[in-house]
C-alpha cells in the first residue's frame, strides 16, 4: 500500500546557517501510530513542520496521502491535522465554537454532527458551552486534539502530547489515540517520555543531530536490540572479575557486589547454565538473583550514545 506520508531526501538549513535536517527519508504507513523519538534539538519538530507546511525545506520533497505539499499546498494541508507543542488556549470562546471555527478554517462545510461525534469522541461533550479558559489542562489539550481534527483530516501529529501531564491523564490520552486510530487516522507523534513510544506506536523513528538514525517496528526493535541481564548479588564482594569467568559477557559492578551477566533474549542459548557451573566451580557464592529487560529506553539511550561516540571519534580524527 502506498504510503501516506513519504518524504526524500528533506534537508533544512535555518537562515543562519544551522542545519537541523540532513537528507532525512520517512515513510509513515496509513494507519498506523508512529513515534518519533530524539534528544532535545534532534529535529522533531522541524521535521513535523515541514510536512505541515508550517517551514520551508531547503532541499526535498514530501508528499502526504499522495500531494505534494509544496506544489499542492491546500490538498495537502487538509489531509493533515497538528497539534502543535505550544498550546494556545487563552480563549474566551465556547469550545463548539472554536472547533467549528477551526473547520471553517479549512474552507470545510459546516458539520454540526460531525463537530457533535469528535467532541463526544474526546469526553468534551458536556463541555461544549465552557469557555476554553475555564477549562482544566488536560481538557484544554483536548480541545486542541478536536481543532486540529475539526476538517477531518487523515493524519494527525502531535508534537509531544503528554508534557507536563500527570499520569492519569497520560493513561487517558494514550487510549484516546487508540481509539482515534481505530477510526482511521494515521497518528504520528514526538515524545521524551519513551514509556509513551513503547506504549502506544506500532512504529517507531530515532532521529538525531538532524538524521534519521533508526526507523523499525518497535516490537522487532526490542527483540533485535532488547537484550536481558542476570544479576547476582554477590556474598563476599571481589576488586576484580575472576579469570574462571573470562570470555563470559559478565561484569563487574564498580562497587564490586554485583556480577551482570547480559545475554539475548531471542537466543536459544543464553549460556546462563555454563556461567552458573563456572560459579560453582570456583566457589562464587551469591546471595541473591534476579533478571532484568532492556526497555526500548535502554535501547534509545544507547543508540544515541552510539552514535555521540562515532561522531566525535569522526571529528577527532578530522
Ligand atoms: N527558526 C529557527 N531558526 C534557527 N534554528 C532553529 C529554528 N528552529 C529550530 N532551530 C534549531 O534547529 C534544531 C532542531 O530544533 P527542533 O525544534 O526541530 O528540535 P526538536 O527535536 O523538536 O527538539 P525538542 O525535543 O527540544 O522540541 C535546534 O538546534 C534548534 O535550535
Amino acid at each position: 500500500m502506498e504510503p501516506i506520508i513519504s518524504a526524500r531526501g528533506v534537508s533544512k538549513t535555518y537562515q543562519g546557517g544551522f542545519t537541523a535536517l540532513r537528507d532525512v527519508d520517512l515513510e509513515i504507513r496509513r494507519g498506523e501510530i508512529f513515534a518519533l523519538l530524539g534528544p532535545n534539538g534532534a529535529g522533531k519538530t522541524t521535521l513535523i513542520s515541514i510536512i505541515c507546511g508550517i517551514v520551508n525545506p531547503s532541499s526535498g520533497t514530501v508528499l502526504a496521502d499522495g500531494h505534494d505539499i509544496i506544489r499542492d499546498y491546500r490538498a495537502a494541508r487538509s489531509r493533515i491535522g497538528l497539534v502543535p507543542q505550544e498550546l494556545a488556549t487563552d480563549s474566551f470562546e465556547s469550545v463548539w465554537a472554536t472547533v467549528t471555527f477551526s473547520r471553517g478554517l479549512f474552507g470545510r462545510a459546516p458539520d454540526p454532527a460531525y463537530i457533535e461525534k469528535l467532541l463526544r469522541q474526546l469526553s468534551l461533550w458536556d463541555k461544549k458551552d465552557s469557555r476554553i479558559m475555564a477549562l482544566s489542562g488536560g481538557m484544554k489539550r483536548r480541545v486542541m486534539i478536536a481543532k486540529a481534527l475539526s476538517h477531518e483530516p487523515k493524519i494527525l501529529f502531535l508534537d509531544e502530547p503528554t508534557a507536563g501531564v500527570d499520569v492519569e491523564l497520560r493513561r487517558d490520552m494514550w487510549q484516546m489515540v487508540h481509539s482515534l486510530r481505530e477510526s482511521g487516522v494515521t497518528i504520528i507523534l514526538t515524545t521524551h517520555y519513551i514509556e509513551e513510544a513503547e506504549e502506544m506506536a506500532d512504529r517507531v523513528g530515532v532521529i538525531n543531530h538532524g538524521r534519521v538514525v533508526l526507523v523499525d517496528d518497535k516490537r522487532t526493535l526490542m527483540q533485535k536490540m532488547g537484550e536481558k541481564e542476570l544479576s547476582l548479588q554477590l556474598a563476599r564482594p571481589m576488586d576484580k572479575l575472576p579469570k574462571s569467568l573470562a570470555g563470559l559477557p559478565v561484569k563487574l559492578s564498580e562497587d564490586g557486589q554485583r556480577l551482570i551477566y547480559h545475554f539475548d533474549i531471542k537466543s536459544g542459548d543464553t549460556g546462563i547454565t555454563d556461567f552458573l557451573r563456572r560459579l560453582n566451580d570456583a566457589n562464587i557464592d551469591f546471595r541473591d538473583l534476579h533478571t532484568r529487560e532492556s526497555s526500548l529506553e535502554d535501547i534509545f539511550v544507547g543508540l544515541v550514545r552510539a552514535e555521540r561516540d562515532e561522531r566525535l571519534k569522526e571529528e577527532s580524527q578530522s
